[in-house]
């Protein structure tokens, strides 16, 4: 399958992309721009699921690593973190005319609806846009790896990773202005050479799935139908 057959796309919103330029965790500016440029990519023909990460407020292994709170716990709040990136992602996606809705894997009745495989296919069939919150619903994984995972669960035909780099680089380009960004690697390579813009469970779960991965900005115009027409530039990871 080529990027230009691609129909069902899962995409993985960067949650550190929401927070507003004075370190405030939420911009409801970014969050309108970023909900229109998803019902944008619904106008263009793509079945869309969201998962949202939780970079800007929480990520477990760096807050246990401070020593007074154990990771599965820190990691537990991280989840809660998504829920509340996905409630806000979903309100701006129903304001900008799109029907969304959370279903999360950590089961919350009174918020949103618990995530079950069946409903969630029904809903996209339906074009509602899914927004997957909490992760997979377990501690020492992330959300990259929940996208891999409910990617491969809801026969998405890709990941699209629209996140703060506009692709996979030979080292982190923020630390190495050096790196030189790929256009194209296999799972293998992305495993092998340990490039660690997505875990390296996401890669192994993309590959065993045989799904590919678009890794792009989530800051360029229109970033998400862009990148999945390849107008902007990216990396895909792919068998
Ligand atoms: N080889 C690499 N190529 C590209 N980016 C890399 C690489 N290694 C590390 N990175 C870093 O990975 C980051 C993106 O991944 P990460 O999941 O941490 O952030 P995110 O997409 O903002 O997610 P969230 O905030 O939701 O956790 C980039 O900002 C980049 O600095
Ligand atoms: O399956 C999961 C997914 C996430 N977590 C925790 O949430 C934070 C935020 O997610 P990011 O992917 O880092 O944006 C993550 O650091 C974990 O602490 C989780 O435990 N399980």
């Amino acid at each position: 399958m080529t990027m230009a057959t691609f129909r069902r796309i899962l995409v993985k919103l960067s949650g550190e992309a929401l927070m507003a330029p004075d370190g405030y965790w939420l911009d409801s500016q970014i969050l309108s721009s970023l909900a229109e440029d998803l019902a944008q990519a619904t106008r263009a023909g793509f079945e869309i699921a969201v998962v949202i990460g939780g970079g800007n407020i929480i990520r477990g292994a760096r807050m246990s690593a401070a020593g007074w709170i154990d990771r599965p716990t820190a990691d537990s709040m991280g989840m809660l973190g998504t829920v509340m990136n996905s409630l806000a992602i979903e309100t701006a996606l129903n304001a900008a005319g799109v029907p969304a809705r959370t279903m999360s894997a950590v089961s919350m009745p009174t918020i949103c609806e618990t995530y079950a495989r069946q409903p969630a296919l029904h809903h996209l069939d339906k074009g509602q846009v899914v927004v997957l919150a909490g992760g997979t619903g377990n501690p020492f994984f992330t959300t990259d790896t929940a996208a891999v995972l409910r990617a491969a669960e809801l026969r998405c035909d890709a990941v699209l990773k629209a996140t703060q780099v506009d692709g996979v680089y030979s080292a982190d380009p923020k630390k190495h202005p050096d790196a030189v960004r790929f256009d194209r690697l296999t799972h293998d390579e992305a495993i092998a050479k340990d490039l660690k813009v997505m875990d390296t469970a996401a890669f192994a779960l993309a590959r065993e799935s045989r799904l590919s991965i678009i890794v792009g900005s989530v800051h360029a115009p229109s970033s998400v139908t862009a990148l999945l027409q390849g107008k902007v530039p990216s990396t895909v990871v792919a068998p």
